[in-house]
């Protein structure tokens, strides 16, 4: 049903799903018919690495989500993966989050559709039964430390400009439950409560105190460690850690499909407030500036 509406997005936005589908192969070789999704298989080690290359910030467009669900969906079905190392193609940014003009000067239908992909990505990532290992090679705000968050482990590039965070309210605006959710699952009720509220952005070693990831190392090796990483944890049979981690995350998930269409609404109804459309357009405002 979601791989269907995924590729109805995918189809108006002119995507051939012929070529796209080879973005997934597995041979060794790397495919890049996808655009916006680079997919590194290696099926001997029963490894995929996803890059990130949505420039210029790999910001999650409807196109850039629908391809990354479509893939990861791919993935899943393929039994050779056992595990996925997310990264980014462009070291210095691996995401700046929900694409901010998706959700500002649109329509109520374009919200709708933009949402439940969103939703759609974070079901996807967040019960996925392969191991999944966030290699964090850049700055990671909103959208892309939720994704980072969604993930088994986490490992993050030592250099002070790669924040990560949930910064909606320097937004002007909310993160929503399941954000929260998987915040709270990863650092703590407390700890959530003052980052979440104070939309704080933690620089490495702070991102480490906190639980935000579990690795800080240097910048040339933060994709060694996560295959290293996953090396690890593919060594665990599958069934028993699936069935673990159904049982740590599925409650979170649950709790957004029952309310599902709900979310929807709330979001169009709080996206397309005339306040809310006024702090969106000032923040993006705000980064123009920051370049003159
Ligand atoms: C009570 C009911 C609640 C219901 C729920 C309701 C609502 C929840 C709603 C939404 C939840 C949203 C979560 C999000 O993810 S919001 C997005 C948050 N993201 C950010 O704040 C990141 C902003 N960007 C940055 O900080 C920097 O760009 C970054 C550090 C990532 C990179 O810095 P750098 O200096 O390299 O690059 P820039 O010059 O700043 O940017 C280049 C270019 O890219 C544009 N851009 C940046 N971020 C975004 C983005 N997220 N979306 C779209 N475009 C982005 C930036 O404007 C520049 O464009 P241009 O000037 O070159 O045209």
């Amino acid at each position: 049903m979601a791989l269907v509406a995924a590729r109805g997005t995918l189809l108006r936005a002119g995507v051939r799903l012929g070529t796209e589908a080879a973005a997934c192969g597995r041979n060794g070789t790397r495919r890049s018919a996808s655009h916006r999704v680079l997919v590194e298989p290696d099926a001997a080690a029963g490894i995929a690495t996803i890059k990130f290359k949505n420039p210029p910030v790999n910001s999650l467009t409807l196109e850039f989500l629908t391809e990354l669900i479509i893939c990861l969906e791919k993935l899943e079905n393929d039994k050779t993966f056992r595990g996925v190392i997310l990264t980014s193609n462009s070291p210095g940014i691996f995401s700046a989050g929900l694409d901010l003009r998706e959700m500002c000067g649109k329509n109520p239908a374009h919200y709708a559709e933009y949402w439940r992909a969103v939703q759609e990505l974070w079901l996807k990532l967040y019960v996925s039964n392969m191991i999944l290992v966030a290699a964090i090679n850049g700055a990671s705000p909103a959208g892309g430390c939720l994704m980072s968050l969604s993930c088994d482990y986490r490992v993050l590039a030592d250099n002070p400009r790669y924040k990560v965070g949930l910064n909606e309210t320097l937004l002007g605006i909310v993160a929503p439950f399941w954000f929260r959710d998987t915040l709270v699952n990863t650092i703590g009720h407390r700890a959530s409560e003052r980052a979440l509220q104070l939309g704080l952005l933690f620089p490495p070693a702070e991102a480490l105190q906190v639980g935000m990831v579990d690795q800080v190392v240097p910048e040339d090796q933060v994709h060694s460690t996560a295959l290293s990483v996953i090396t690890q944890w593919l060594a665990i049979p599958d069934h028993a850690r699936q069935l673990t981690k159904s049982m740590m995350r599925k409650a979170t998930t649950d709790n957004l499909i029952k309310q599902r269409e709900a979310d929807i609404q709330n979001f169009v109804s709080f996206i397309s407030r005339d306040s809310i459309q006024k702090s969106l357009q000032m923040y993006i405002e705000k980064l123009k500036q920051k370049k003159s």
